[in-house]
């Protein structure tokens, strides 16, 4: 196989990016964000890791069945019963891949899988062999690539391309590379290794250096890697992955210098952006690259001056191009269903029936009988209480009366339902969201720990709506609660109980002993 000026893009956000602590999403929330990633056109979603719980495994077979265009990916660990798990999950994908992975560096190989070299050896090229027995689309990583001797890894490598593994995929696991040293490692293996060009190359980059887009980079252009893994504003395990918006506009800006095409439609950047966003409940920086709110805005007035004579003078990328909306009809109180269900389709939200719009539509305008102007943020906001309240709602909130004046303990009395039940509780505490959480603990007495606590305006104004995440934690198990309303505290109670109704659903991410 030929590395042709293709550039494949791999979307790693179900998985890589769940890995980041309270970014759990459910079966639902993922079959979502999938449906984006299919409009933005990425050439494989990486959907979960089939081995790890029901729920990932459900997760992944909802997104092979609905996913027509892009190939759909399960990672396992190098063993027969994770590959044949992912297998499973796979099976009604019309295009599927296995990803499998060992760890090829000393430090992996002697203190975690302690395992001797030849061993990992003989279950990497083991676990290609058994793979192929369920797609030819196959993909091998030797994980902590980056810290791993390069006469082993042309050793493992050779042999698992020899077994069939169709891509290699090479991480900086830990954000430990830098860019020419990485992209010199790659094209050094590629020159090496007699049957490199069996395979595609591919690059899995984190950031822990804030180096994981250049690395990715370094990886096509130094080393001949023609496939990035990557996720939407760069979620991923500790500080993240290579941020897809970043890399697939850079080579698209920067075409004269890259020379790769890409099959992206980059117009759904900003849609999938706002979904992950709105769905982790992890907010994208103002001055994050391509996707925060200020990467087309101009404050100074030289810089206006330039933009109004020509926009080139101070941008690189055309907002549109992105899916910023250049002009839009304004949604409030006096808009119909139509321009509503227009939004939808703009925004990348599927909703499964005319029923899930009419509600949808109800609560929309309910929210702007108090607030004037309906923003896109509003609408994804909404759009997932809504999707949320499909969900085990094992608590709903009802109502909420606070007190807090200067001088005063404040208090809270909150009416919420548990188990159907309807209770009204009343609490005190050092501040109104403290009241709020003790009056529902009095009844609700989860033995959660409130461990992050953010609030956004979601839109412009005083009159902006708050979204506030609530990370709780449990047994281990950590969960964030979203919840948005023009009462903080409010949207403060939503969270809260939205967080505890994750820690109570049985098909968030546990770990069972399959
Ligand atoms: C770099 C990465 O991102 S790798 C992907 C990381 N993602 C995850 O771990 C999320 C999903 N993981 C899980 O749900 C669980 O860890 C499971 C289901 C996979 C395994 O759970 P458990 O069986 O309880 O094992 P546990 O997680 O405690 O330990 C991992 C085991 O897998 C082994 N292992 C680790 N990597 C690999 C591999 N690539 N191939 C084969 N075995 C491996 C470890 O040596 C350890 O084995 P041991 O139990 O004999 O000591
Ligand atoms: C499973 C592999 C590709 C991974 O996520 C890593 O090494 O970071
Ligand atoms: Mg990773």
């Amino acid at each position: 196989m030929t590395n042709s000026n293709r550039l494949i893009i791999f979307d790693t956000t179900l998985r890589d990016g769940e890995q980041s602590p309270g970014a759990s999403m459910t079966r639902d929330e993922k079959v979502r964000i999938a449906r984006q990633l299919e409009r933005l056109r990425v050439d494989v979603i990486e959907a979960g890791f089939a081995a790890a719980s029901p729920g990932d495994f459900e997760a992944i077979r909802a997104i092979a069945s609905v996913i027509k265009d892009s190939t759909v990916c399960s990672l396992s660990r190098a063993n027969e019963r994770d590959i044949a798990r992912a297998a499973e999950a796979l099976l009604p994908a019309p295009r599927k891949r296995i990803h499998t992975f060992i760890a090829t560096s000393p430090l992996h190989m002697q203190m975690k899988l302690r395992m001797e070299p030849e061993q990992v050896y003989e279950q990497a090229r083991a676990a290609i062999r058994y793979a192929r027995q369920h797609t030819d689309d196959i993909e091998f990583s030797p994980e902590d690539g980056s810290r791993s001797e390069e006469d082993f890894l042309c050793r493992v490598l050779e042999g698992v391309i020899a077994e069939g593994a169709t891509t290699i995929n090479f991480p900086d696991t830990v954000g430990y590379a830098v860019p020419e040293v990485f992209g010199e490692t790659i094209r050094r293996l590629r020159e090496r290794i007699p049957n490199s060009d069996k395979a595609i190359w591919s690059v899995h980059c984190h950031n822990d250096l804030g180096l994981a887009v250049a690395n990715s980079l370094a990886g096509v252009t130094i080393g001949g890697a023609r496939q990035i893994e990557c996720t939407i504003n760069g979620l991923g395990e500790r500080a993240g992955n290579t941020a897809l918006e970043e890399v697939v506009m850079a080579v698209r800006t920067r075409s004269d210098f890259f020379k790769l095409e890409l099959g992206i439609d980059t117009t759904q950047i900003v849609a999938a952006s706002k979904m992950v966003s709105q769905i982790t409940g992890f907010a994208v920086q103002p001055n994050k690259a391509v996707v925060g709110a200020n990467a087309f805005a101009h404050a100074s007035g030289i810089h206006q001056d330039g933009m109004l004579k020509a926009r080139e003078t101070y941008e690189i990328m055309r907002a549109e191009d992105v899916g910023w909306a250049a002009t839009k009809i304004v949604l409030g109180k006096l808009s119909g269903r139509n321009a509503f269900k227009q939004r939808l389709q703009e925004l990348g939200i599927d909703l499964a029936s005319e029923d899930d719009v009419n509600a949808a539509f109800a609560r929309f305008k309910e929210l702007a009988d108090r607030k004037s102007e309906i923003f896109d943020e509003d609408i994804m906001a909404l759009v997932s209480d809504e999707e949320h309240s499909h969900e085990n709602e094992h608590y709903r909130f009802v109502s909420l009366a606070q007190r807090s004046e200067t001088g005063s303990t404040p208090s809270a009395k909150v009416v919420f339902t548990m188990g159907g039940k309807q209770y009204s509780c009343e609490g005190e505490g050092d501040g109104p969201v403290d009241a709020m959480v003790n009056a529902i603990e009095k009844k609700a007495a989860s033995g959660a720990e409130l461990v992050l606590f953010t609030i956004n305006a979601i839109s412009g104004g005083t009159q902006s709506q708050g979204e506030v995440t609530m990370r709780l934690s449990r047994s281990g198990r950590i969960v964030n609660g979203v919840g948005s309303d023009p009462d903080i505290v409010v949207a403060s109670a939503k969270a809260y109980l939205s967080g505890l109704n994750k820690l109570y659903s049985k098909i968030e991410k546990v770990n069972p002993q399959l």
